[in-house]
């Protein structure tokens, strides 16, 4: 299961340096201190609420509703840790079922350039050293000596945690002790270096705060940059989960939305709860077609049979209208209301002997209250039937329809453009030059976008051209929530999209450590007031589909509003029908055909040769194999991870 990683801001101390105000209410360019600090890191975590011990309602005010702010347990400015632990008791009340899965994550009010890769970056340190706490560090050099040494600083204020920690963290305190860093000394923690010092300066002085503030307004294009220094080059490419990590904690659902009929909101996403405004099933029915009785008139287990008198008779949607006295029985039918006094069905086909009038019924042939069907046992009245981000399927259209509801309120359809670039490439109808190849791209990529439901915006094919690719990003841009490219992302002589995404906007790339679909670009482009989030997918047909499913794809399921779940559909095992190839250090995406094996169980073998520009693979194939960033060759006979194209809805 995703971790839930609840961002909370520090904002709850003295602010001593500053002469005692209240540091995070600080105006910094067109907001406060907290608020830049909240918009930075809102965007990397699950949850936000903002820490603080004075002001409580202008912190409100800042945070807006639905951010809560929370003054320290202990009373009494008694320090960051006394924050940490308020946090820790935030995330064990907010916790329900998810609580062994929280995280927090810990930033100051008095930071706002924090890097926009923070959660991430913390978060893959933590998984991958198995850590209590991940902390960032940075490498620190005296701008006043510039010769002398420079040395590591940790910043224990930045810090990931597992909310676990709790109790822990309550003994320490009950010590007395306050420090941080003391607290940590008893856990197992993560650092992790970050290249960009400046981004986690604080400000302690008006003075600072003063100089900050016209800068503040071009941190954004800063931070922008620290992101992409996340890039993964040729020799450190980046994990996988690190990428997706990355996309996750920036992109943010579409806000608005639209009412429309049940029908109409098949493959959307839906915007509100739905919450029930009945019970379903309105009434106690019957399960079976018999006979309803009183589950007291049974015969003993032991005793003799019994038979009761046939008082009346009820159908679905025809109700017995009298009650059912000691020793009578009523003929009801599947759907039936149970009649007043009845709370058992006796199926038909068990009665040891029906007469005219009459039923007979053999000791232990039923359990009292058997086949009854209780109101509401499907949908409670005000309970919630359907959750907020649901995609909704098929069952979903019909449990609305089963409430009498006959609109539901879905977010807007995510819109989405997309180009090929290559001097390659030929449209369909035109003739094949020599050295041409027809554009595949947008086939695939529109047919994967149509499958999400996203507005489509094609826009052709784009030439090996500095300033075409400009000027289709700029149109793309205007009027798309997100643009897909495929090819140029490489490092040809030819390939431009890395530059000129750079050049409008803020855009991070990455060589992947995975097979195929190497390089990625992601990244927000803009144009005058417009903006779109951009991923720059590899030109290689395989690639191009492979880094839509596992990138794109959840990226864009987010923007539509889903729940991180449905971004993500569970990885199933099958067995290897024979040997696979596979170098560790990467994670490798090969096509296979999933059956059911000798014994039934599935077993999956590849489609034949695995090269970035086959495409006809993805066709043979009804899965993608996935094969971990540490695993070796896989033996025949070994389970291995699969990724099945087709689902039932
Ligand atoms: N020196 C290096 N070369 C390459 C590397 C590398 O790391 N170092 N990575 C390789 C990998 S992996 C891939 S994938 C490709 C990615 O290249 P680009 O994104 O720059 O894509 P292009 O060069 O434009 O095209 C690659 C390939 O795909 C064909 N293509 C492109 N678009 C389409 C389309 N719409 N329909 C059909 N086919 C398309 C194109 O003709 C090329 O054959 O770079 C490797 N090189
Ligand atoms: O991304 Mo490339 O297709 O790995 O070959
Ligand atoms: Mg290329």
């Amino acid at each position: 299961m995703a971790p839930t990683i609840t961002g909370w801001i520090l904002a709850g101390g003295r602010g001593a340096r500053m002469g005692s105000v209240d540091k995070g209410l600080q105006p910094l360019g067109d907001t406060t201190m907290a608020g830049r600090v909240l918009a930075r890191l809102a965007p990397q975590v699950d949850a936000i609420a903002i820490n603080a011990n004075r002001n409580l309602a202008r912190y409100q005010a800042i945070a807006g509703p639905g951010v809560a702010v929370v003054a320290d347990h202990l009373g009494g400015f008694e320090g960051p840790l006394a924050g940490l632990q308020t946090g820790l008791l935030y995330c064990a009340a907010q916790g329900g079922a998810q609580a062994d899965n929280a995280l927090l994550l810990t930033a100051p009010c008095d930071s706002p350039f924090l890097p926009l890769d923070l959660a991430a970056r913390l978060h893959a340190a933590l998984v991958e050293h198995d850590a209590d706490l991940a902390l960032a560090v940075t490498i620190e050099t005296d701008p006043q000596a510039p010769g002398a040494e420079s040395r590591r600083q940790r910043h224990p204020v930045f810090s990931l945690l597992r909310a676990s920690l709790l109790p822990q963290l309550e003994q320490y305190l009950a010590t007395g002790a306050r420090r941080m860093e003391g607290w940590f000394q008893s856990l197992r923690v993560a650092e992790v270096l970050f290249d960009d010092a400046a981004a986690f300066r604080n400000i302690n002085t008006l003075e600072e705060l003063q100089r900050h503030a016209p800068a503040a307004a071009a941190t954004d294009i800063a931070t922008a940059t620290a992101t992409a220094t996340a890039t993964g080059s040729d020799n450190d490419p980046l994990p996988v989960d690190q990428a997706l990590r990355l996309i996750a904690t920036r992109v943010a659902p579409v806000v608005q939305t639209e009412t429309v009929a049940l029908r109409d909101a098949l493959d959307r996403v839906l915007a509100a709860d739905i919450i029930s405004p009945i019970n379903v099933p309105a009434y106690d029915n019957s399960a079976m077609d018999g006979y309803a009785l009183r589950g007291a008139d049974l015969p003993q287990s032991d005793g003799v049979p019994v038979t009761l008198t046939v008082a009346g008779i009820a159908y679905a949607g025809r109700a017995h209208g009298g009650t059912v006295e000691p020793g009578q029985c009523v003929r009801i039918m599947t759907g039936a209301a149970m009649p007043a006094g009845c709370d058992s069905v006796l199926p038909q086909e068990l009665a040891a002997a029906i007469g005219q009038d009459s039923v007979t019924i053999a000791a232990g042939s039923l359990a009292p209250g058997a086949n009854r069907r209780l109101a509401g046992e499907d949908l409670a009245l005000g309970g919630v039937a359907l959750p907020a981000g649901k995609l909704l399927r098929p069952a979903d259209l019909g449990l609305v329809a089963s409430l009498g509801i006959a609109e539901v309120t879905v977010r807007r359809r995510l819109r989405v453009a997309f180009f090929s670039t290559g001097d390659e490439l030929r449209a369909l109808g035109q003739p094949l030059d020599d050295g041409c190849v027809y554009d595949s791209n947008r086939y695939t990529l529109f047919g994967m976008l149509a499958r999400l439901g996203c507005e489509v915006i094609d826009l052709g094919i784009v030439r090996d051209d500095p300033a075409a690719l400009e000027a289709a990003l700029r149109t793309a841009c205007n009027g798309a929530d997100a643009i897909i490219t495929s090819g140029g992302v490489s490092e040809g002589a030819a390939d431009y999209t890395r530059d000129i995404m750079a050049l409008l906007g803020d855009v991070a790339f990455w060589k992947l450590a995975i097979r195929p679909g190497r390089p990625l670009a992601f990244g927000k482009v803009r144009d005058g007031g417009a903006s779109a989030w951009l991923f720059g997918l590899p030109g290689n047909p395989v690639a191009v589909m492979v880094s839509f499913y596992l990138f794109a794809r959840p990226a864009l399921l987010r923007m539509m509003g889903t729940t991180a779940a449905a971004a993500h559909p569970p990885l199933l095992r099958a067995r290897a029908a024979a040997a696979m190839r596979k170098r560790p250090g990467r994670t490798e995406y090969q096509r296979g055909i999933v059956a059911p094996g000798p014994d039934g169980a599935p077993q999956v073998r590849l489609t034949g040769a695995q090269g970035s520009g086959i495409l006809s693979s993805m066709t043979t194939a009804n899965c993608i194999v996935v094969l971990a960033h540490d695993q070796g060759n896989v033996a025949a006979g070994d389970l291995v991870d699969i990724l099945p194209f087709e689902g039932l809805i």
